[in-house]
């Protein structure tokens, strides 16, 4: 496996970098020059590694990272500079959904994110597309767009207040201000503060843990997570009880409680 702080770091090097080791498959945004801001190729590089974590049974868990010590900052605003803004609408992209940003687009495997340094704007934007956040203690997070007169379309309007206090949200989204990583883990952005440098290993940690598990049992309580968000948890019992039901008869579930009886690991097949 390459490590992503020892990778090339030119502008011929690929935006992104996607490694599997295992079950676990590693996305590594790769423009550290520019705190990985986000380019076209690097989005899109990205939407095939989620094509790929979805469709590929091999994989059961993902890891998203950034290169150099940084997560990520974002917009190229630099890029941006060189034509308007509004531009990019206009030529047939449909803000509806960012793939790229896990913007209405779901993966049907654990996304873990693992943030040392900035994680800007846009990179505070993909992180709620995550379902576990790891980072190093330096790591600063914020929604910098109004900063810039600037909407941030990644998605936090919307899904930012959900995932933290409202006051907080708003105090985040309308002044642009960023926040470190012991903060963002008192507010519930983050699950876990690790020493500087420690995220990667923290989330490799917590993904060998996952890939343990039964993937169709993983798979399911994801599933069922995402469809349940936003209903009266009454109108959500009928289709637990399908999914729920079609992990009982899977051989894995025969598998796991025969493996306690017989005290050894379990051997999952994901059928
Ligand atoms: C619409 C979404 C999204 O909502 C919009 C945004 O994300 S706006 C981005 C706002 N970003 C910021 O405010 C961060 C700015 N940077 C900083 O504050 C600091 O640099 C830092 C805190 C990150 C780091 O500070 P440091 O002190 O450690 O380092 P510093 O010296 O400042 O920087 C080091 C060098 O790095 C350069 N740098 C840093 N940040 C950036 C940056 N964001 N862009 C460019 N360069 C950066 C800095 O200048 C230094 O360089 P030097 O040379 O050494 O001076 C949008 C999110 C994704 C968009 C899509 C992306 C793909 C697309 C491509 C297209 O072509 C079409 C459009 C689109 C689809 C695009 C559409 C909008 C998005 C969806």
């Amino acid at each position: 496996m390459t490590d992503a702080a020892t990778v090339p770091t030119t502008e011929s090097a690929p935006h992104c970098l996607v490694e599997q080791d295992g079950h676990k498959l590693i996305v590594t945004m790769n423009r550290p020059e520019t705190r990985n801001a986000l380019s076209g190729e690097m989005m899109a590089i990205m939407e095939e590694a989620w094509d790929r974590v979805n469709s590929d049974d091999s994989i059961r868990v993902c890891i998203l990272t950034g290169a150099g010590g940084y997560f990520c900052a974002g917009m190229d605003l630099k890029a941006a500079t060189k034509r308007s803004p509004s531009e990019s609408f206009e030529s047939g992209f449909d803000p509806r959904v960012i793939k790229g940003l896990l913007k209405g687009f779901r993966l049907t495997k654990p996304l873990i994110a693992a943030v040392e340094g900035p994680a800007i704007a846009g990179g505070t934007e993909i992180l709620q597309g995550t379902d576990i956040r790891i980072a190093g203690e330096s790591a600063r997070f914020g929604v910098a767009e109004a900063k810039w007169s600037l909407y941030p379309m990644g998605g936090s309007a919307v899904r930012l207040p959900r995932q933290i206090p409202y006051t907080i949200a708003m105090d985040l989204l309308l002044t642009g201000r960023a926040i470190k990583a012991p903060e963002a883990k008192e507010i519930g952005l983050i699950g876990t503060v690790v020493p500087d440098g420690e995220a990667l290993a923290k989330a490799h940690e917590i993904a060998d843990l996952i890939c343990a598990n039964g993937p169709l049992a993983v798979q399911a309580i994801l599933k069922t997570v995402r469809d349940s968000e936003g209903k009266h948890e009454d109108d959500c019992w009928a289709d637990d009880a399908v999914v729920g039901k079609a992990v009982f008869a899977s051989d894995d579930a025969k598998e796991g409680p025969r493996a306690f009886a017989e005290k050894r690991a379990p051997q999952f097949q994901g059928r």
